[in-house]
């Protein structure tokens, strides 16, 4: 039978008299990096710091290998590492020293810290640094060493709250590339307010607006629900809409202009094939033709105002 990594179990929290967090439920039982997008102010910080047992839900239970945050919190948190959104990472200290220090923190037994400290220096790729004051690190080191106290007890689940904010381009890549490798061993929960992201990263997405869960399926899934339904074409010499919807898998036509027209279809993109044999075959001189997959980022904006209505 699967095990159960993370149980999130109608979650909600409220700070005074504002709701932050409303209903959240997700069970995840496997390795791979699962992602929580949400806009600012979506909920996921709130989220995340409960996960960790960081904040105490106003309702609600959340179980980290079938342990409840708050009850049994000192068990929880052995299997959880966390990464905050701004992590307390000591700039006056050395990379070593900040990790002893941090393998103290997780209860490490005395014996085993050396070994644990180059184990997860190793797995981030910061051995290097080992006495380098962690103050004149680049912000992207500086990320590989937050993420090496959360991993340095092993945990079952890793919570990296926007983990990428702020990197440049090529820090973005390289901590992309470490995050996809601690996935392989480790269930990984990542906040990103950038669906591209989210979408480049995470086996399973959750997204969350308004404090509540508007999506939550597989990468697979998404990709499936954001399948193009229609195509763009532009042709000199166009025909009728009764023409084009004389082509097999045709649902609809929209003309946007003379010459531009939106194609609806259902089925597989082949459909692309068909339309160009008939413009050949009737002379209806095709100049382009392209899938309409909106970005991104603009079905993550639909999903939210539908979330609102
Ligand atoms: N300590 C607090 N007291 C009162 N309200 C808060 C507090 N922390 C967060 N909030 C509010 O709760 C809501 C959710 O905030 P949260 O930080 O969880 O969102 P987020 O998705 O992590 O956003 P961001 O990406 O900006 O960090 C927001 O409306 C925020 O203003």
């Amino acid at each position: 039978m699967m095990s159960t990594i993370l149980k999130i179990d109608r979650l909600s929290h409220r700070y005074s008299s504002t709701w932050a967090v409303r209903d959240i439920n997700l069970e995840v039982g496997h390795a791979g990096v699962i992602g929580l997008l949400g806009s600012n102010g979506a909920g996921k910080s709130t989220t995340m710091n409960i996960i960790c047992g960081v904040l105490n839900q106003t309702e609600g239970t959340v179980y980290v290998n079938g342990l409840d945050i708050r009850q049994q919190p000192e068990q929880a948190k052995r299997e959880i590492g966390f990464l905050p959104q701004n992590p307390p990472v000591y700039t006056d200290l050395t990379v070593d020293e900040y990790l002893h220090y941090a393998a103290q923190l997780r209860h490490i037994e005395k014996s085993k810290v050396r070994k644990a400290v180059e184990e997860a220096k190793e797995r981030v790729g910061i051995s290097h640094f080992s006495s380098r004051l962690i103050g004149n690190l680049s912000g992207g080191y500086r990320q590989r060493v937050g993420i090496a106290q959360a991993i340095i007890h092993k945990p079952k689940l890793v919570v990296m709250d926007e983990p990428t904010n702020g990197l440049d381009p090529n820090q973005l890549i390289e901590a992309r590339k470490l995050i996809r490798e601690i996935g392989q061993d480790h269930t990984v929960l990542l906040s990103s307010h950038i669906l591209s992201e989210v979408h480049l990263l995470c086996r399973e997405i959750v997204m969350i607006e308004g404090g509540r869960v508007i999506f939550s399926d597989t990468m697979e899934a998404f990709n499936n629900y954001v399948q193009p339904h229609s195509v763009l074409a532009r042709m000199e010499q166009p025909p009728t809409a009764a023409e084009l919807q004389q082509i097999s898998g045709v649902s609809n036509v929209e003309f946007l202009s003379d010459r531009q027209v939106r194609i609806y279809f259902d089925g597989d993109e082949s459909i692309t094939e068909r339309i160009v044999a008939a413009s050949v075959q009737h002379g209806w001189r095709l100049r382009e033709i392209k899938l309409d997959k909106g970005l991104l980022d603009d079905i993550f904006k639909q999903l939210s105002i539908q979330s609102l209505q």
